[in-house]
C-alpha cells in the first residue's frame, strides 16, 4: 500500500512559474530565474519542494513559485493584480487620500523632528538643491522654503496627492523654491543632481513598505558626490518584554468567560492573534525585561538594495528583572547628521522612552509565555527576510535560547518563530 508521499511522488509533475529569481545554496538546492517553468515532482514540506529545471533536480523555495493558472477571463483581473509585486495601485491609492497624511502630520514627534533638522541646518541649506522623496502633502519641502533659503526643492510624490501638494505650495507662496513632481522618484528625470536627499520613508518595524529601496535608487541616481542623506542612518532596536494586558485580552480571556471554560478556543486565539506581529503596540518601559539592544544599524550612504533581501543579527539579553517573557518588541531610531562639521545630529526615536509616534512599537508574541528570572540570558538571532514576490512585505524570524542562571535548573529553553508582515 503506497504511503501518501509515495502517491504524491508517482503523481505526474506539475508545472509552476518562477515569480522571482533564486540562487540556491548547497548542492541540493536548484537555482532558477524569474519566469522559468519548473516541474514540481514532490512537496515534502510547505516551504521546500522537489523540482526539475532543464533536467536538473533540486529543492526550491515554494513561496517563489506560482502554478500557471489556466487563462480565463475571470482570472485575468486577478492575474493583473498579481502581476504587480509592488501593489502600487493599492499602495499609492492609499496615499492619495488624507487618512494616512493626517496620521503622519498629526504625529508631532515625527513632524517636529524633521522641522528641527531643517531649522538647525537652515544656514547651510542656503542655495542648496534638495529632493524631498515621497513628500506627501509637502510638509518637509514647505519647512525648507519657510525656514531656510535653498535654491530649489524637488518635492517628489507618486500618489495623486501631488496635485494638492502643488496647491499647498502655491497657497503658502513657495512656488519660487518648490517644484512638485508627480511620479516614482526612481523613475523621474531631474534637471540636476541634488545636494540633500531628505525623505520620511520609515515603515512599521523600520522596513515595512520597503520604500527604503526607492530612497537608495534615488540616492544612487540623483545624490551628488558628497551629498547628504536625511536620515543619515537608521537603527532597529529589540527587547524581550512582558505583555500582560495583551496576553490577558487575547488569550487568558478564554479561560473563564462568564464562568464557562472556553479554553478549546485558545489554539484558535494563538493562530489569529499571535501569528502576525502587532503593529502600533505601546510598550511600557517597565515591560522591558532587559536593556534594549540596537540589533540592526543601516548606513544610508553604503546600504545597497540587495542588502535588503535578508538582514540577520544576533542578540544577547541579560534579564534584569524576573517576569514573564511574552515576546519581543521592536522599534527604530533614525539620525540626521548636521550639514556643519561637528554640528549636533537630530534624532527621531520611536521607542518607549520617547514621545509616542504614530508608528508606536511592534510586538512579536511567542506562542507560549516563559517565566524568566534576573540573571537569565536570552540569546538568539533575528532575521528579516524580504518577500521575493510581494516586494513591500517581509517575514521576521526569531530564534532564542533562554539560559537560566539558577544552579538548580540547568534548563535551556530554545524557541523559534517566523512572523509574516504580512505575506
Ligand atoms: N512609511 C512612510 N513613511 N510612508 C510615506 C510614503 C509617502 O511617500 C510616497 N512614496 C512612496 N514611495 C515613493 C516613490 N518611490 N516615489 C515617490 N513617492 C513615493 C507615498 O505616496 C507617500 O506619500
Amino acid at each position: 500500500m503506497q504511503t501518501e508521499k509515495e502517491d504524491e511522488d508517482d503523481a505526474s509533475p506539475e508545472e509552476y512559474v518562477a515569480l522571482s529569481s533564486f540562487t540556491g545554496s548547497g548542492s541540493d538546492q536548484l537555482s532558477f530565474h524569474s519566469g522559468d517553468r519548473l516541474l514540481v515532482h514532490a512537496k515534502p514540506s510547505s516551504e521546500w519542494w522537489w523540482a526539475e529545471l532543464h533536467e536538473v533536480i533540486g529543492y526550491v523555495p515554494a513561496r517563489y513559485l506560482r502554478q500557471d493558472a489556466a487563462e480565463d477571463e475571470d482570472d485575468e483581473e486577478e492575474e493583473e493584480e498579481e502581476e504587480d509585486p509592488w501593489q502600487d495601485e493599492e499602495y499609492f491609492g492609499s496615499y492619495g487620500t488624507l487618512r494616512l497624511h493626517l496620521e503622519m502630520l498629526s504625529d508631532k514627534s515625527r513632524t517636529e523632528a524633521y522641522r528641527q533638522v531643517i531649522l538647525s541646518n537652515s544656514a547651510s541649506l542656503r542655495n542648496k538643491v534638495v529632493m524631498d522623496l515621497g513628500c506627501g502633502t509637502g510638509i518637509i519641502s514647505l519647512f525648507c522654503a519657510q525656514l531656510a533659503q535653498p535654491s530649489v526643492v524637488y518635492a517628489v510624490e507618486a500618489s495623486s496627492m501631488s496635485e494638492y501638494t502643488r496647491q499647498l505650495v502655491k497657497q503658502n507662496g513657495c512656488e519660487e523654491v518648490i517644484t512638485v513632481l508627480q511620479g516614482r522618484a526612481e523613475e523621474l528625470e531631474l534637471p540636476e543632481r541634488v545636494d540633500i536627499l531628505v525623505s520620511e520613508w520609515m515603515g512599521n518595524c523600520l522596513l515595512f513598505e520597503f520604500m527604503v529601496e526607492s530612497v537608495l535608487l534615488a540616492r544612487d541616481r540623483w545624490l551628488r558626490e558628497g551629498g547628504v542623506m536625511w536620515p543619515s542612518s537608521a537603527a532597529l532596536t529589540l527587547v524581550p518584554c512582558q505583555a500582560h494586558s495583551y496576553y490577558a485580552e487575547k488569550m487568558a480571556f478564554w479561560e473563564r468567560p462568564y464562568g464557562l471554560d472556553f479554553t478549546p478556543l485558545q489554539p484558535l486565539a494563538q493562530q489569529e492573534f499571535f501569528t502576525k506581529p502587532k503593529f502600533s503596540h505601546l510598550i511600557e518601559p517597565d515591560d522591558c525585561l532587559a536593556a534594549p539592544c540596537n540589533v540592526i544599524c543601516l548606513d544610508m550612504y553604503t546600504l545597497q538594495v540587495k542588502d535588503l533581501e535578508e538582514i540577520k543579527a544576533q542578540f544577547h539579553f541579560c534579564v534584569e528583572k524576573s517576569g514573564v517573557f511574552h515576546g519581543f518588541t521592536a522599534w527604530f531610531t533614525v539620525h540626521f547628521e548636521s550639514l556643519e562639521t561637528g554640528g549636533a545630529a537630530v534624532e527621531l526615536n520611536t521607542g518607549p522612552n520617547s514621545e509616542p509616534t504614530h508608528w508606536k512599537q511592534t510586538l512579536f508574541m511567542l506562542d507560549r509565555p516563559v517565566s524568566v528570572y534576573t540573571g537569565d540570558s536570552i540569546r538568539g538571532t533575528i532575521v528579516l527576510r524580504r518577500n521575493p514576490v510581494w516586494r513591500r512585505h517581509m517575514t521576521v524570524t526569531m530564534h532564542w535560547n533562554i539560559n537560566s542562571s539558577t544552579e538548580d535548573t540547568d534548563n535551556c529553553q530554545v524557541g523559534t518563530k517566523t512572523f509574516p508582515m504580512w505575506r
